[in-house]
C-alpha cells in the first residue's frame, strides 16, 4: 500500500486485517499482514503490506522491498490536493523499483488499484473532483502502462467499500502472479 503521509492507508490496512478503527499506530516504515481472501471460491494467502508515507521513511524502501510484490495499492485522501498531485510520484516510485529489480518492460509491471479514501467526509470545493479524479485514470491508460485503472472509494472509518477493492486487488494479484510464473 502506497501513497502519501495521512492519506488513509493503515486504517485501510487495519480494517482488512481486523484492527478496530483509531486503535492502532502508525508504521515507522512498514507494517506487514497475512489474510486470505476469498475470491470465486477460492482462498488466496495475501501478504499485504502497509507503508509510511512520510518521505524520511520511505526513502528507506529499497527496491528489494518492492521484489515479488503482485499488486500496487495506491491511495490519496479524496480532500487533501496533494495527496493527489503525488499519485504519479507514488505510482513512478512503484514502477522505477520493479524494473530496478529486473522486470524487463512495462509491459511486465505489475498492476495497482487506486484508492480514493475518505469518503464518508462530505465533499467540498477543496475536495478532488470525479472529473478529475477520471482524467488522472484516463491519462494512465493512454500511457499504456494499465488497460483499466480500477478505482474504489473508501470509508475506513464507516468500513465502506473495504472488501471490494480487496477482492479485485486480490483477482489482479493473482492473475499476474500465475503469468509471471509462466514467463519465468
Ligand atoms: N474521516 C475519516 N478519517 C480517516 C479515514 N481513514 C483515515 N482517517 C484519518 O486520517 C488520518 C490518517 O490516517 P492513516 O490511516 O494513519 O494514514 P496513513 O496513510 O497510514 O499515514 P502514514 O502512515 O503517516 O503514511 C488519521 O487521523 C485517521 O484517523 C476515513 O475513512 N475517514
Amino acid at each position: 500500500m502506497l501513497g502519501d503521509y495521512r492519506s488513509g492507508k493503515t486504517a485501510i490496512f487495519n480494517e482488512i486485517v481486523g484492527r478496530k478503527f483509531g486503535s492502532y499506530t502508525n508504521p515507522s516504515t512498514f507494517d506487514y499482514f497475512y489474510k486470505e481472501i476469498m475470491v470465486d471460491n477460492e482462498l488466496v494467502g495475501c501478504n499485504i503490506w502497509d507503508t509510511a508515507g512520510h518521505e524520511k521513511f520511505t526513502t528507506n524502501l529499497n527496491k528489494s522491498f518492492y521484489r515479488d510484490v503482485n499488486c500496487c495499492v495506491l491511495c490519496f485522501d479524496l480532500h487533501f490536493e496533494d495527496s493527489f498531485k503525488n499519485l504519479n510520484k507514488w505510482m513512478n516510485e512503484f514502477h522505477s523499483k520493479c524494473l530496478e529489480n529486473g522486470l524487463e518492460n512495462m509491459e511486465l509491471l505489475p498492476p495497482f488499484v487506486l484508492i480514493g479514501t475518505k469518503s464518508d467526509i462530505p465533499r467540498t470545493d477543496i475536495s478532488i473532483s470525479n472529473e478529475r479524479i477520471e482524467q488522472w485514470c484516463k491519462n494512465i491508460e493512454g500511457q499504456g502502462i494499465i488497460d483499466k485503472v480500477h478505482y474504489f472509494e473508501t470509508s475506513a472509518k464507516l468500513s465502506q467499500n473495504i472488501i471490494m477493492p480487496f477482492n479485485t486487488i486480490t483477482k489482479l494479484a493473482l492473475n499476474y502472479s500465475n503469468s509471471i510464473q509462466k514467463i519465468k
